[in-house]
């Protein structure tokens, strides 16, 4: 993976709404990190509320401004590995507009939120394929009849003329997955793709996601609470809480050595086989990051790697330098520590002497 460049690099995105009158504003997303390779999944987990949506609309720059506000960041997009990044953060709502949809497409957990239910599935597909490419309603058509077959659907020719509500859930979950690939995008952003589908139909999506990716080389930024779709699924984990990336690791390094105690928490409420879990529990209380990291991970602020590019030696280390990719948020040094660094950062997780 390491000598491959990053698809898309997030870096330090802020993005706040107003809090309460006369309060201090919400930071739903707090300098969040993450990194997704060409291909790749990665799967963003924690609880509600904890910033996973915020920080994926931001990559589609779909927030309204205001309430929303990008308190900073960078978003590096490289769709094309010979040329280099652009940064979608600075890029005006015309050329998001080419984006979306095109080379980033997004699906979320109710189909029926972005199919609109008085026009037939067939002129919603064929409007997003002449949106973006440069084809005739008839190839379009035939797209859209390839598209609808790809995701396993029987007859898609007939299927064309027929409106959401005559479809069940999991055939409309189908179609948007159609209308999301018919542009081929080389990212895919999954927001909860199966949390409203029964436990089977959900198993069928998740297989035919992976199908697709493999086809269409694409990588999937996956939102869940479901730990089980995560290790099914996920290639990379990123684990949020209260705004923060707080652990991102290859996903047999997060459930075999998780270190971020909230992650601990998070692997410990893991539904038991076949019990029914709609969303996680709160597994840890308070907005801080904790100080308890267990004995032989705690992490001191002189062994946090300095980045010369921020002026201040502050802890910035880029991902793709390391191996294995394992990344915790830390709070070294309660108290100040070394004034050179920051209290908080990220560390590059290490073995403990004996392991
Ligand atoms: N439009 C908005 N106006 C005000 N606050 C918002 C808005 N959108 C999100 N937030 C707040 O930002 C925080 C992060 O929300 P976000 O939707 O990213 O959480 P999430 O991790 O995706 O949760 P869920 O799993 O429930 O979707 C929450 O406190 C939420 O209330």
């Amino acid at each position: 993976m390491s000598e491959k460049n990053t698809l898309i690099e997030i870096e330090d995105l802020s993005v706040s709404f107003p809090g309460p009158p006369g309060g201090r504003r919400l930071q739903a997303a707090d300098r969040v990190r993450l990194s997704i390779y060409p291909g790749q999944t990665l799967a963003v987990v924690g609880e509600s509320g904890s910033g996973k949506s915020v920080s994926c609309l931001s990559i589609l720059q779909l927030h309204p401004i205001p309430p929303a506000r990008y308190d900073g960041g960078r978003i590096s997009w490289r769709p094309d590995d010979t040329q280099a990044p652009v940064d979608l953060m600075t890029k005006s709502e015309r050329a998001m507009r080419d984006i979306r949809g095109n080379q980033i497409a997004m699906i979320f957990q109710e189909p029926m939120t972005s199919l609109n239910p008085v026009y037939t599935i067939g002129s919603q597909i064929m409007e997003a394929i002449l949106l973006h490419q440069d084809v005739t309603r008839q190839q379009a058509k035939e797209i859209a009849i390839r598209a609808l077959s790809d995701v396993g659907i029987a007859g898609p020719e007939a299927r064309l003329k027929e409106y959401p509500h005559q479809l069940s859930g999991g055939m409309r979950q189908r179609v948007m997955i159609a209308m999301a690939l018919a542009c081929q995008p080389k990212l895919l952003l999954a927001d909860e793709p199966t949390t409203a589908l029964d436990v089977t139909i959900q198993a069928q999506i998740l297989e035919l996601l992976k199908h697709l990716q493999h086809e269409h080389d694409m990588a999937i930024l996956l939102i869940t609470h479901d730990l089980g779709v995560v290790a099914e699924s996920a290639d990379v984990v990123a684990v949020m809480y209260a705004g923060r990336v707080v652990e991102y690791a290859n996903v047999h390094a997060l459930f075999e050595r998780p270190l971020h105690p909230y992650t601990r928490g998070l692997l410990r409420s893991m539904p038991v086989l076949g019990a029914n879990v709609d969303r996680l529990d709160t597994v840890m209380d308070g907005a801080t990051v904790p100080e308890d990291f267990p004995a032989g991970y705690t992490v001191h602020a002189h062994e946090i790697t300095p980045d010369p590019e921020l002026g201040y030696g502050g802890p910035k280390v880029r991902l793709h330098e390391v191996e294995p990719e394992h990344w915790v948020l830390c709070e070294p040094d309660e108290g100040g520590g070394n004034p050179t660094f920051p209290r908080v950062g990220y560390v590059r997780a290490m073995t403990p002497a004996g392991e």
